[in-house]
């Protein structure tokens, strides 16, 4: 690192040797940049629509995905990836799931070698049924230790608003996710790390699905022991699931498992919730899917996620439940914490 005049380091020396790229700058890239800029980094957004990039230059907001927050001064934004990407210590994907693969071809020349690179994505792939750090493993052809996830209960707008906040980043390579932590921490946004990356993404995937199931009753008109219910059995599904496999049971109990099921389940920011509750009203799919302006992965992920707990025998009430009332196949008002076609013998909890 070169000095100042001084012979000091000055401050935009540090932040240009921490310059990180966010792809994507719908509510959780913008967010991200931002926690990253808190931290003291100097980060670069690719926005794919040209207008986004140019009122985040100019006006240093993005009025469509977070209203009424003023964006650091040290974020800079382009819909032009060469430039984002050059220089870039480490770079970080906030795309929705099913474009990342797409994406990934496009970016793959431009990612600078031997720097990490962090999913903050929560769903799974559709045909392949990959998650995103295996998604960015296929495409990018890197080690797994160059790879970091980052979950936890990140509602954006939340955040945006400098509400403090706790996240886990997880790596095979501590060193990487130690590395990741570090640019992602300020005063209000703690990142604690891990390495069951399994466990970690899959429960930022699997949240989704019961945060759907919560709308859904919440439509319907249900109350809370419904939905504690739900909740209490839906950890048990998720923790199943990601123990199948490979994943530790102790990281559905962390923020990646109980805490993000906490935050999506509680909250009317969720766009899963938000799908589930016009689903509980009585919207079908496509009336959903026409009223969501923002990404939710839980409707994508759904399908994938039952497959691949087929594969593994692992028994998903909830989730198959709200895979029928996406199908239209169960009436919303039938949802339940069990399935009603359940045998009678009484089962151990
Ligand atoms: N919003 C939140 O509170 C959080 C979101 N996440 C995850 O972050 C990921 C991104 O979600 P959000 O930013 O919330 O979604 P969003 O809907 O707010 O923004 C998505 C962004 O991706 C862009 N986009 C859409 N299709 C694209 C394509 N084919 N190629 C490239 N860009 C495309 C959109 O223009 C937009 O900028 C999701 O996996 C989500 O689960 C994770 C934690 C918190
Ligand atoms: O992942 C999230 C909070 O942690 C955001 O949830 P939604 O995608 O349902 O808005």
């Amino acid at each position: 690192m070169c000095m100042g005049e001084n012979g000091r380091v000055s401050l935009d020396e540090v932040a240009e040797s921490r310059r990180v790229a966010v792809l994507g700058a719908g509510s959780w890239g913008t967010t991200f940049a931002k926690i990253l800029a808190d931290g003291g980094s100097r980060v670069s957004i690719w926005a794919r629509r040209p207008e986004v990039a140019r009122e985040i230059m100019q006006s240093h907001r993005n009025s469509d995905y977070l209203p009424g927050i003023n964006l650091p001064l040290g974020i800079d934004a382009s819909s032009m990836l060469p430039e984002v990407l050059a220089g870039a210590q480490q770079v970080y994907l906030s795309v929705p799931s099913q474009s990342l693969r797409e994406n990934l071809r496009i970016v793959r020349e431009l990612i600078p070698e031997r720097v990490p690179v962090v999913s903050l994505m929560k769903g799974v792939e559709k045909g392949t049924r990959y998650r995103m750090s295996e998604v960015i493993a296929q495409e990018l052809d890197i080690a797994p230790e160059r790879i970091a996830v980052v979950s936890g209960p990140n509602l954006a707008l939340e955040i945006a608003k400098q509400q403090p906040t706790a996240a886990v980043v997880s790596s095979s390579s501590l060193e990487t996710a130690s590395a990741v932590a570090l640019a992602a921490r300020n005063p209000y946004f703690r990142s604690f790390v891990n390495t069951d990356v399994v466990g970690t993404e899959f429960g930022g995937v699997l949240k989704n699905l019961i945060a759907v199931a919560i709308g859904i009753v919440d439509g319907v008109g249900y109350g809370e022991n419904t939905k504690a219910s739900i909740i209490t059995r839906g950890l048990v599904e998720m923790t199943d699931f990601a123990v199948a496999f490979g994943a530790l049971p102790e990281t559905m109990s962390g923020l990646a498992g109980l805490g993000d099921l906490i935050a999506t389940c509680e909250s009317p920011l969720s766009r899963n919730n938000t799908a589930g509750r016009l689903l509980g009203q009585g919207y079908d799919y496509h009336a959903v899917i026409a009223q969501m302006n923002q990404t939710a992965e839980g409707i994508t992920s759904v399908a994938p996620i039952l497959e691949l707990a087929a594969e593994r025998g692992v028994e998903m009430p909830i989730v198959s439940q709200v895979a029928e009332v996406l199908a239209g196949t169960l009436d919303p008002r039938d949802i339940a914490p069990h399935l009603t076609t359940d045998t009678d013998v009484p089962q151990g909890e």
